[in-house]
Formats: C-alpha cells, structure tokens, sequence
C-alpha cells in the first residue's frame, strides 16, 4: 500500500544560520510523481532528506499516510567497490528480498551481472544497480535525488525511459529532485518549483501528458517552457 507525503509548513535551518525552508507546504498524493526543480543551494536535498526521516524540522511536519518502505537513489551510485552488485544489494535489504537480487537487476538491464563489483561496471551500469537497490525494496515512497544528472544524455534518456515504465508498473509515492525542466516534465505528473531565500513553493505545473511519454513531443516542450516561465529570471543549468 502506498500513502501520500505531506510536508506541512514546514520550517529547517541549520544551526544558527538563516532559515534554508520556511513555511514550506507540499503534498504528493498516493501513486502521485512529483518533481522538485529549483536553483542550485535552494533545500531541494533537504526536502528528500525530510522525507526520509533523515532531518526533523524545526517547525512543521512531515508525514506519511501509513507504514513507509523508503526507497532512496542518489546522484551518484554509492556501491560499495568491495561487494558484488549482488552483495551491495543483500547488505540494504531484508533477508526476505535477497531472492529477487537477480530478477530486479535484470529489470534494469543487467541480466547476469550479479557477481561484478562495481569497478569492472561503467557509470550508467552503476547507477541502474543504484536504481536496482532501491526498487528491491519495493518502495510505498521512492526519493531520487538528480538521479541521471551524472551520466551523459544518451544513458540519462535511456534509463529514464526505464524508469518511466518502471514507475508505472510499481507505482510509489515518488519525489524527484532535478535540475533538469525536460527530465521533469518527462517523469512526473507534477513540476513543482522551490524559490526564494528561505525557499518556498513558487508554483506548479501539472503536467498531463499520456504515457509512455515522448520527449520530442510539441506538447512537452511547451510544458518545458512553462517549468521554465514559473523559474522566472532563474538559470537554470541543464
Ligand atoms: N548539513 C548541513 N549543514 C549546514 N548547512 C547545510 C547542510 N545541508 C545543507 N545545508 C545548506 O542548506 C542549503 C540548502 O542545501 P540543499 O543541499 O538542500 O540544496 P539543494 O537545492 O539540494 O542544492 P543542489 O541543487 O546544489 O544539490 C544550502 O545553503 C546548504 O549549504
């Protein structure tokens, strides 16, 4: 069973310096994508960093509707070089998992690679065993944090694409962090943008497109342009 997120009003700082979230109120209902864009320094890890329990804010709530399964992918892969794809995978997930190792990293593509380390892997190999770790969880809440931003463009879009579908067959609750306006509105069924000091929710953009979604669609590049239009004057590196 999934749940909805809820930050309500939620206010963090880190030790005595100016507040990085003030009054921040955000909601990703059941099942719901939701991607979180903003500049570089804003409190976008922050937020995911909340949401996995990580961080207790010093005003407000965050929650989650019933019992979580925290799924979390970071920007880059985090595997330890000393483990087998498969003992990196049996070291963060109960012993009840361990039997699905191989099938879920077939299901990112990497049918029989179980007993490589990660230093004999490229980069996007890496990182679809990092998506791997996290959906073996069978994640109710899945936290990606710029998840692609470290691979080049032509594995980014692939893995995705995979994604994508991915998230439609699992269907968690999903926050995604990004830099990227077309990674975003690829992804998500929301856009929504964190701005100002301390950073609060600017706006949104609901983005209605029918899946699998292509990238190359008029339809996206306007949505692109509308996630663009709620940053403002902001640059926003892509
Ligand atoms: N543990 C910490 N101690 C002190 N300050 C912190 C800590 N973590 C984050 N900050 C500060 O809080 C602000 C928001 O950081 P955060 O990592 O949430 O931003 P971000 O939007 O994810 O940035 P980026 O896009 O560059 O990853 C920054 O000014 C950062 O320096």
């Amino acid at each position: 069973m999934t749940g909805s997120l809820d930050f309500r009003d939620v206010t963090v700082r880190y030790g005595a310096a100016p507040p990085v979230l003030a009054g921040l109120t955000l909601t990703v209902t059941p099942g719901e994508v939701v991607a979180v864009i903003g500049r570089s320094g804003c409190g976008k890890t922050t937020l995911l960093h909340l949401a996995a329990g990580l961080l207790v804010p010093q005003a407000g709530q965050v929650t989650f509707g019933g019992e979580v399964r925290t799924g979390y992918v970071f920007q880059e892969p985090r595997l330890l070089p000393w483990l087998t794809l498969e003992g990196n995978l049996r070291l963060t997930s109960p012993p009840d998992r361990h039997g699905h190792i191989a099938a879920e990293l077939a299901r990112v593509g990497l049918r029989g690679q179980e007993r490589r380390y990660p230093g004999e892997l490229s980069l996007g190999m890496a990182q679809r065993a990092a998506v791997a770790r996290a959906l073996l969880l069978r994640p109710n809440l899945l936290l990606l944090d710029e998840p692609f931003s470290a691979l080049d463009e032509l594995t980014a879009s692939e893995l995705r694409a995979e994604l994508a579908g991915l998230l439609r067959e699992t269907r968690p609750t999903t926050l995604l962090v990004t830099h990227n306006p077309a990674e975003a509105v690829f992804l998500a069924d929301r856009v929504v943008a964190l701005a100002g000091t301390p950073a609060a929710v600017r706006g949104e953009v609901r983005v209605t497109l029918p899946r699998p979604r292509d990238p190359d669609d008029p339809a996206a590049a306007r949505a692109v342009r509308e996630v663009r239009q709620l940053l403002g004057g902001e640059r926003v590196p892509v």
